[in-house]
């Protein structure tokens, strides 16, 4: 910052030590939110009471109810296995270790002119202005960040062999599964899935990335039972290229919100299977816009049968009953999540922004 005496840093919500040393050096301060703003409002609330471990939620219980500072009623909270893993998540703000996410997302705030944020107000207007009154800040929706068009002539992730193989697969017929980039899905958990996307019978491509499980943890006999309808991949696959053609017709999903954003970017509906952090909490989001459809869990445990997975993909991707979120996720691609014009007014808008606000010399 000292060499290239930017006008502005634009940082990401835990980097808590950015906004002092800009400070210093006259560099104007936006933080960048990638969560929508209700997960962020429920995860960490106003930045004093978060600086100060004052967060007066410290049991399950606590947690599957909306937070006190969201002065409206929601349906958007955690149920009770999902609670339990935020209190186990090992840098969560409530726990009370030194640094942890709630302290580092406080002092970020505090230190910042601006928040950005990846949403608009087309999707969550109350929010966004809560956002702003609990932070005390201007808050600017930079829009939904929508993906890049296919470059044909990049083969990153083997995206050529990929597209051979949904080439031969009939339209809106192919589910897609993915569970991003952090969160881990037990063992148990992939067997549960792995048997589901069996059961479904539909053609799936599976991204079974290293970090959130191996091949070897699939049922005995998997790949052999459903070789020639099913892929499942452990490295690295272009995802918004898969979820762009046109024979996709579901995806099975974390709810990271980058994942979700791109996934309806494309119209394509949600099978929601939210693991941790403010998954749960677009689940809930989304799945109150009806445009996609929770595997059913059990409250207390979490665990869920592999037909309540075979049917939650067979309703939202092929049955009659499972039409509205077909029509749904279809509509809501054209009005906002794959609108690129009212998308790019957004980012356009932080740009100018950016540029009217300059730090003065
Ligand atoms: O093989 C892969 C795997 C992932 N991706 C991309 O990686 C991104 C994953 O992002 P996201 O869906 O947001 O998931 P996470 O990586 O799990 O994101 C973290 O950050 C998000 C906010 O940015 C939160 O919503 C999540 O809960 C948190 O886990 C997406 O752009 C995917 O297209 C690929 O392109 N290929």
């Amino acid at each position: 910052m000292e060499s290239s005496k930017p006008d502005w840093i634009v940082y990401d919500i835990l980097h808590h030590w950015v906004p002092p040393i800009a400070e210093k050096l006259g560099v104007r301060r936006a933080m960048f939110c990638t969560l929508n703003a209700a997960s962020i409002i429920i995860i960490s609330g106003p930045a004093s009471i978060m600086i100060h471990g004052r967060d007066p939620r410290k049991t399950v219980e606590d947690l599957i109810e909306p937070p006190p500072w969201v002065p409206f009623e929601t349906e958007i909270v955690y149920r009770l296995f999902e609670a339990r893993r935020i209190m186990e998540y090992p840098t969560a703000g409530i726990n009370g270790a030194e640094l942890n996410d709630n302290y580092r997302t406080g002092m970020t705030y505090f230190g910042s002119e601006v928040i950005a944020i990846r949403t608009c107000m087309e999707l969550e207007p109350e929010w966004i202005q809560l956002l702003s009154k609990l932070q005390g800040r201007p808050v600017i929706p930079i829009g939904l960040l929508l993906p890049s068009p296919v470059d044909e002539a990049d083969d990153e992730g083997s995206w050529l062999d990929i597209k051979e193989w949904l080439d031969r697969q009939r339209v809106k017929s192919v589910v897609y599964v993915a569970f991003g980039t952090e969160v881990t899905v037990s063992d148990e958990e992939i067997q549960g899935l792995a048997h589901g996307l069996e059961l479904c019978g539909l053609p799936f491509f599976w991204t079974l990335r290293k970090r959130t499980g191996a091949s070897v943890f699939l049922p005995d006999g998997f790949k052999e039972r459903v070789k020639g309808r099913g892929v499942v991949r452990t490295e690295w696959v272009p995802q918004t290229y898969i979820l762009g053609h046109a024979s996709v017709g579901g995806f099975v999903t974390h709810c990271g919100w980058g994942s979700a954003v791109e996934g309806l970017s494309f119209g394509v509906p949600l099978i929601m299977f939210p693991c941790n952090l403010d998954q749960p909490l677009v689940a809930r989001f989304l799945g109150g816009m009806s445009i996609g459809l929770e595997i059913s869990r059990n409250d207390q445990d979490g665990s869920f049968t592999s037909a309540s997975v075979a049917d939650t993909i067979r309703l939202v991707v092929v049955e009659e009953e499972g039409k509205i979120y077909r029509d749904n996720a279809a509509s809501q691609q054209k009005k906002v999540f794959g609108n690129k014009r009212l998308q790019d007014q957004y980012a356009d808008g932080f740009i100018e922004f950016l540029e009217n606000n300059r730090a003065e010399m």
